[in-house]
C-alpha cells in the first residue's frame, strides 16, 4: 500500500479538461515537487488530493483510505491532510499565540516544540498584522501543523519571500519530514527550489504530466522541450553541428537535436575539433558569466565560471565535454 495513491483524476470546466486522468503515489516521507508553467493544473490537482476540490473521475487514497471530496462529505477537506494555499490568511487583529490555539490538538510541551521547528517562538506576542510576509506564511504554516496532520501540501510556499525568507521556509519544510513525521507535496514554479528539495518531480502541462523523475532526471534528460525550458536555458543542436560538437558522438539515427545545458557546452579560443562561433554577448550574473554566441545564424548559450579570456566579435571553438549524451 502507497502512502498516498492518485488514482485516475480528471476535472472539466466549462473551457474544458483542467485534468486528464492523473495517476501517481507518494511514499511517506518521499518528497515530490509539482512543476508546471502556469494554468496546467498544478492547484487543482492539489485541492482535489486534499479533498476541497470534487473530481470528475479518480480516486484520492491516504495509506489506503478513500479522501472524499466536498460532494460527498458535509465538512471539505481530510484530518490527516493539511492544505496551504498561495492565498491563505491569517485572522486579523490577534495576537500569534492567540492564532495559533484556535485548533491547537498538541500539548504545550508539542506546540513548544512546534514553533521552534517553525521558527516562530519570539513572534508569539506580536499582532498579526505587524509580520512580514515571511513570517506570516510560517505561522500560517505552523497554524496548519497545529492539528497534527500527516500529509501537507503546499501551493507556491516560497512565491513572494526574499532569499533569506525562502531558506528559512525551506528549513521548516525540511524539519518537518525528519522531526515530525510529516510528508510534504508542494507545487513550486521556481526550478531552483524543485530540484535541490524533491526526491521526485511531476511536470505538468494542459492538466496532463508530461515527465515524472528524480531532479537529475528532469534537469539532464527532458522528454521534450516544454520540460527542459522549466528548469532553465538549453541549447539544441542539430544533428549535423551535434557530430562536431563531440567526436565521439554518432548522429542521432532519428533525427534528433543534441540536448546541452549552458554549463555543459564548453568554449575555448581554439580547438582543433568543434564548432567555430562568434560571441555576440557576454552578461555578468555574479557567479558566472553567460555568453551568447552565434554559429551561422543561431544563438547558443554557454556558461562560464571564473574569468573570462574572450570580448563580443571573438571568434572561438564550441565542444561539449560531458560522458553523458541526451537527444530531444
Ligand atoms: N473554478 C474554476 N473554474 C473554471 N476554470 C478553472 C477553475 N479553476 C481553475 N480553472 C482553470 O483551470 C486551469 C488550471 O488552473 P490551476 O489553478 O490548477 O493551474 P496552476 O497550474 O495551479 O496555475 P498557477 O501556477 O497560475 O497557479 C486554468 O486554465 C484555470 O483558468
Amino acid at each position: 500500500m502507497h502512502f498516498l495513491e492518485v488514482a485516475g483524476i480528471s476535472k472539466k470546466e466549462q473551457k474544458g479538461d483542467i485534468l486528464q486522468n492523473i495517476s501517481f503515489q507518494q511514499e511517506q516521507f518521499q518528497k515530490i515537487a509539482i512543476a508546471g508553467e502556469t494554468g496546467s493544473g498544478k492547484s487543482t490537482l492539489l485541492k482535489i488530493i486534499a479533498g476541497l476540490l470534487q473530481p470528475d473521475a479518480g480516486k484520492v487514497f491516504l495509506e489506503g483510505d478513500r479522501v472524499f471530496g466536498p460532494a460527498e462529505q458535509l465538512v471539505a477537506g481530510h484530518p490527516e491532510i493539511a492544505y496551504l494555499s498561495q492565498h491563505f490568511e491569517l485572522p486579523e487583529f490577534l495576537r500569534v499565540e492567540q492564532a495559533l490555539r484556535y485548533a491547537n490538538t498538541l500539548t504545550a510541551q508539542e506546540a513548544e516544540h512546534l514553533y521552534e521547528i517553525c521558527q516562530i517562538s519570539h513572534l508569539l506576542q506580536r499582532r498579526t498584522d505587524e509580520l512580514s510576509g515571511g513570517e506570516k506564511q510560517r505561522i500560517a504554516l505552523t497554524r496548519l501543523l497545529t492539528t497534527s496532520p500527516r500529509l501537507l501540501l503546499l501551493d507556491e510556499p516560497f512565491s513572494n519571500l526574499d532569499t533569506a525568507h525562502k531558506n528559512e521556509l525551506k528549513t521548516v519544510i525540511q524539519d518537518l519530514g525528519e522531526q515530525l513525521d510529516i510528508t510534504c507535496l508542494l507545487i513550486s514554479h521556481d526550478p531552483l527550489d524543485t530540484l535541490s528539495w524533491a526526491d521526485e518531480i511531476l511536470v505538468m502541462r494542459d492538466g496532463n504530466i508530461q515527465q515524472q523523475g528524480t531532479p537529475e532526471q528532469i534537469y539532464q534528460s527532458p522528454i521534450n522541450e516544454y520540460v527542459a525550458s522549466l528548469f532553465g536555458k538549453f541549447n539544441l543542436f542539430p544533428p549535423s553541428l551535434a557530430t562536431q560538437l563531440k567526436e565521439s558522438l554518432k548522429e542521432n539515427s532519428a533525427g534528433k537535436s543534441l540536448f546541452v545545458r549552458p554549463e555543459n557546452l564548453k568554449v575555448t579560443e581554439h580547438n582543433t575539433s568543434g564548432v567555430s562561433a562568434v560571441v555576440h554577448q557576454i552578461t555578468y550574473y555574479g557567479s558566472y558569466h553567460e555568453l551568447n554566441l552565434s554559429v551561422k545564424d543561431q544563438l547558443y548559450t554557454a556558461r562560464v565560471t571564473g574569468q573570462v579570456k574572450f570580448s563580443s566579435g571573438n571568434r572561438v571553438t564550441l565542444w561539449v565535454e560531458e560522458d553523458f549524451v541526451w537527444y530531444i
